[in-house]
């Protein structure tokens, strides 16, 4: 297998071969996590009435007050009111419960704040104040947050217009795979079955199906072409011997190769291929290649396709870090206060360091010295 294309280059190419997002209309309840296809406008004012910031009374002109039922109230009239409710037209104030008392049918303020409430109209939330009819409160491509959703429901909406979640198929290769219990000399247990599509979910995308498959091109490549969806993402078989035949399949399925490989460590067996109805993203079986390859390549491919690009960020080695040449090396950290630090057992059929990590330093050609800043790849679940 060549070194493969040069990191950044893989990078660009992946994220370039993002079609256009499809896009969806759902309910609220559906929404979150999302990223806004369209711009939303209020169609009414927000608050859209003037409304009462506290329990108590609305008054008209000058105390004392006759109280009164409403809706409407006359000079010298108040109304009772609760927070949040209908404030009368023609209401110069709210006077709030234990500001005011009423003696012998008539309202009156009690002590300072009762007048001050008064005097400064106080307690009026005014119609329009957060936005006018018609206003822009959410722009398209912005990720649906907990408080966004609320503000789409506070303009009476019901649905949302978001880009639709890439569907994808998973096609796990490899004779030697099993899926539950302890492995027998020479088996493995599967490392991708739970963890892939929680990967997928946390970068926007949606594993529809999952088929697994032994070391065999003719049913990889059924497999391949099995789903209605945008998307294949295959482990194992990448690596280029004779038992390697996912490759084996994408080019008997006429696919054009976008990124053969790439020249990163590890993950360097990664591929991305067209076919003309959806990308194959080729994944290497050890299992920290293949999450670093998901994360490197299908990374960009899916933040152009979602909208949701993560965000970059940059670390302080905690220790110089060697380079490989020719080569990025992939370095899963502990970020602490003393900077990033690589975590132990990071073989690239291991877990642990993967597990343990906070974020994955990248570690170009040169090598990280101690103590210089370098970028890093989020990990897209919680750490
Ligand atoms: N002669 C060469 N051998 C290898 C090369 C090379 O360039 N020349 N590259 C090595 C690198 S780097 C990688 S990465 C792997 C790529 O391997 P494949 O993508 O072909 O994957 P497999 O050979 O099928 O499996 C590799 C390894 O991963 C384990 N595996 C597979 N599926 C799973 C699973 N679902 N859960 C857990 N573990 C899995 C499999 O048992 C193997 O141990 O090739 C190197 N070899
Ligand atoms: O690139 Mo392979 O990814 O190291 O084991």
């Amino acid at each position: 297998m060549s070194r493969g294309l040069a990191w950044q280059v893989a990078r660009e190419r992946a994220a370039a071969a993002a079609p256009a997002a499809a896009i969806e209309h759902v309910p609220l309840h559906r929404a979150g996590g999302r990223v806004l296809a369209a711009d939303v406008h209020t169609p009414i004012p927000l608050p859209h009435y003037a409304s009462s910031a506290m329990d108590g009374w609305a008054v008209r002109g000058a105390a004392p007050w006759r109280l009164v039922e409403g809706p409407g109230i006359e000079a010298g009239e108040a109304v009772v009111i609760v927070t949040g409710g209908l404030v009368p037209d023609g209401a110069d104030a709210v006077l709030r419960s234990e500001a005011g008392r009423v003696v012998d049918g008539r309202l009156e303020p009690v002590g300072e704040t009762g007048h001050r409430d008064v005097a400064e109209r106080r307690h009026i939330r005014p119609a329009g104040t957060e936005a006018s009819a018609g206003e822009l409160v959410l722009g398209a491509g912005s990720l649906v947050t907990p408080p966004r959703v609320a503000l789409a429901a506070a303009t009476g909406a019901d649905r949302l217009t978001v880009r639709r979640r890439p569907r994808v198929a998973l096609v796990l290769t490899g004779d030697e795979v099993v899926e539950s219990g302890v492995p027998a000399p020479g088996r493995v247990r599967d490392s991708f079955r739970l963890a892939l599509p929680a990967i997928l979910d946390e970068l926007g995308a949606e594993a529809i199906a999952v088929h697994r498959v032994g070391d065999d091109p003719a049913a990889t490549a059924d497999a391949i072409t099995a789903d209605r969806v945008d998307l294949v993402v295959t482990t194992g078989g990448t690596g280029g011997s004779h038992a390697d035949q996912v490759r084996v399949a994408v080019e008997r399925l006429g696919a054009e190769v976008l990124v053969p490989s790439v020249a990163m460590r590890p993950g360097g067996p990664t591929f991305l291929a067209r076919l003309p109805d959806r990308l194959v993203l080729g994944l290497p079986g050890n299992p920290l290649a293949a999450v670093l390859g998901l994360l490197a390549i299908g990374g960009p491919l899916l933040g152009e396709w979602t909208g949701r690009t993560a965000a970059t960020m940059t670390v302080v080695a905690a220790e110089a870090l060697a380079g490989t040449r020719g080569a990025t090396r992939l370095v899963p950290v502990a970020v602490g206060d003393g900077g990033a630090t690589p975590t132990a057992h990071l073989g690239s059929g291991m877990l642990r360091g993967l597990a343990a990590a906070d974020a994955v330093l990248v570690v170009p050609e040169e090598g990280v010295d101690r103590g210089a800043s370098a970028a890093a790849l989020p990990l897209p679940w919680p750490t």
